[in-house]
Parts: structure tokens; sequence; C-alpha cells
């Protein structure tokens, strides 16, 4: 059962080091482990986060690291909706990943045919699990609680034998993405929320202490063996009860 920490800081300049911190010391304990070290990134406000705070470490050195995307935008590269061409613009055109570490969406596919060539790459990319176990992944939290492309409601949240799936019909522009599902993002051996800003207070309450959680695609993140992170500023924390921990930037996760 997954161990649930919610950590909450004052701002998200406070949370960011702390995240890079997250990200460093787990892809040590995977690459001492495993000799590599697997990382599954979303998309929205955590791109340029991680960026700042990936780049701002001395010691970063990704040569062993293998990242794929919790989803994607069926949208080119170069598109300023595509969640690698942000990515490859602001980090990864900075950082000495090596070829073929970046497992890309082939954007130019059909959204069918699209997230059926992504499953192949993950299952090349972890040949010996069912479902890839990503050694950390990252997620937001949309105000409506959505994470990764699964969104309120959508048949996708009961998807159990895909590993990637295809959504036409997103909410949240642009419409055709891929995405991966609850099996795969319960797989993972540390999954970490980041959700900053006053409008996602309310369905953070919902999603951490309601009775409704489950009915929100975040609140069905649940590792079957991992670690779960959420961290959070004050504002999106502001209306929690729970016990929560509470840290400043030189915390260590
Ligand atoms: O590509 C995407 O749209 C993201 O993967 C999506 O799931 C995002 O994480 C949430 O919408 C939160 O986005 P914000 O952090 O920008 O609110």
């Amino acid at each position: 059962m997954a161990t649930r920490r919610v950590v909450v800081f004052p701002s998200s300049a406070e949370l960011g080091p702390v995240l890079a911190h997250l990200v460093m010391s787990r892809a040590e304990r995977a690459i001492s482990s495993r000799g590599r070290f697997t990382l599954g990134l979303s998309g929205g406000s955590l791109v340029s986060m991680l960026s700042k705070e990936l780049l701002a470490l001395s010691d970063l050195d990704c040569s062993k690291w293998v990242v794929g995307f919790c989803d994607e935008r069926l949208v080119s590269f170069d598109h300023p909706e595509s969640t690698y061409g942000l990515y490859k613009s602001q980090l990864f055109s900075k950082i000495n990943i090596p070829d073929g570490g970046i497992l890309t969406i082939n954007s130019s596919l059909p959204v069918d045919e699209c997230a059926e060539d992504y499953t192949r790459k993950l299952k090349e990319a972890f040949p010996d699990d069912d479902f890839p176990v990503f050694d950390l992944l990252l997620l937001g939290m949309g105000p409506d609680g959505h994470t990764c492309s699964l969104f309120p409601g959508h048949p996708l949240l009961e998807e159990e034998k895909k590993i990637v799936a295809p959504i036409s019909d997103s909410p949240k522009p642009p419409p055709q993405r891929v995405t991966m599902t609850l099996p795969v993002v319960n797989s993972a051996r540390c999954v970490a929320f980041v959700s900053t800003g006053g409008s996602k207070a309310t369905v953070l309450k919902e999603v951490l202490e309601g009775r409704e959680g489950p009915a929100f695609p975040a609140a069905r993140v649940v590792p079957t063996n991992g670690e779960l992170f959420w961290l959070v500023d004050d504002p999106a924390a502001a209306s929690l009860t729970i016990q929560v921990e509470r840290m400043g930037s030189g915390a260590k996760l």
C-alpha cells in the first residue's frame, strides 16, 4: 500500500528546490540499484518549474536517465501545446540525456495508432514489466481533478489492460492526446503530484479529504507499492483540514 505524504510549502518558490532534490534522490537510488532512472513527465505548469529547478543544480548528470510522458498532446513537436516541445526548449536541449533516452510519441500518427505506437515504445523500454514500472512519475492536477489526460467521468478511468490510451475528447485543449493509464501510474515506485495556486484549493480538499474523492482521477492515483507525495503550496492547501507536513526550500524528501 502506498505511503501518502502531503507536504505544504509557503509558495512554489520553496517547493521547486525540494522537487528537484526529490528527482535527484530517486535518480541516485534507481541508478545505484538498476543502472538507470526512469522518469515520467507531465505538462502544464510543471514544465517551467521542473526545468528551472533542475538547471539550477550544479551536479546534474542525466546520462542514465530514460524519460517518458505521462500524457502528451497530439500536436507537432514545434506546436506551442507540445509537452515534449516545451521540455525540449526549456530543459532537454540543455542537459545530457542520451540519444534514445527520451521516449517521444509519433505525433504524425492518428491518435489510436499513436497510442499503440507509444505502448510499443514503453514495452520495449520496460521489457520485464507487464505494466511499465517507472522510478518516478511527476503529475499535475487540473482544477477538475484530472491528472495525466484522465478526466472526471471518462471511461479511460476504468481501463485495466492498456498501457497508453488515446483520447479525442479532452475537455482541456487540445482535444487529442495519449495518456498513461491508471495501472501504469499506480505501478510506479514513486509518484509526486505538484499542485500550486488557489485555483486548486477546492478540488485538492475533495481529492485528499472528500467522500467524493474517488470520483476525481487524481484521487485514483494510489501506487500499489510505491511512495505518493502531494507537493503543494499554501494557496492550494488553503482548504485542507487534514494533518500535513510543512516544509521550506531546504527540505529533503
Ligand atoms: O499535458 C497536460 O495537460 C498535463 O499533463 C495535465 O495533466 C496537467 O498536469 C494538469 O492539467 C495540471 O496542469 P497545471 O499544473 O498547469 O494546472
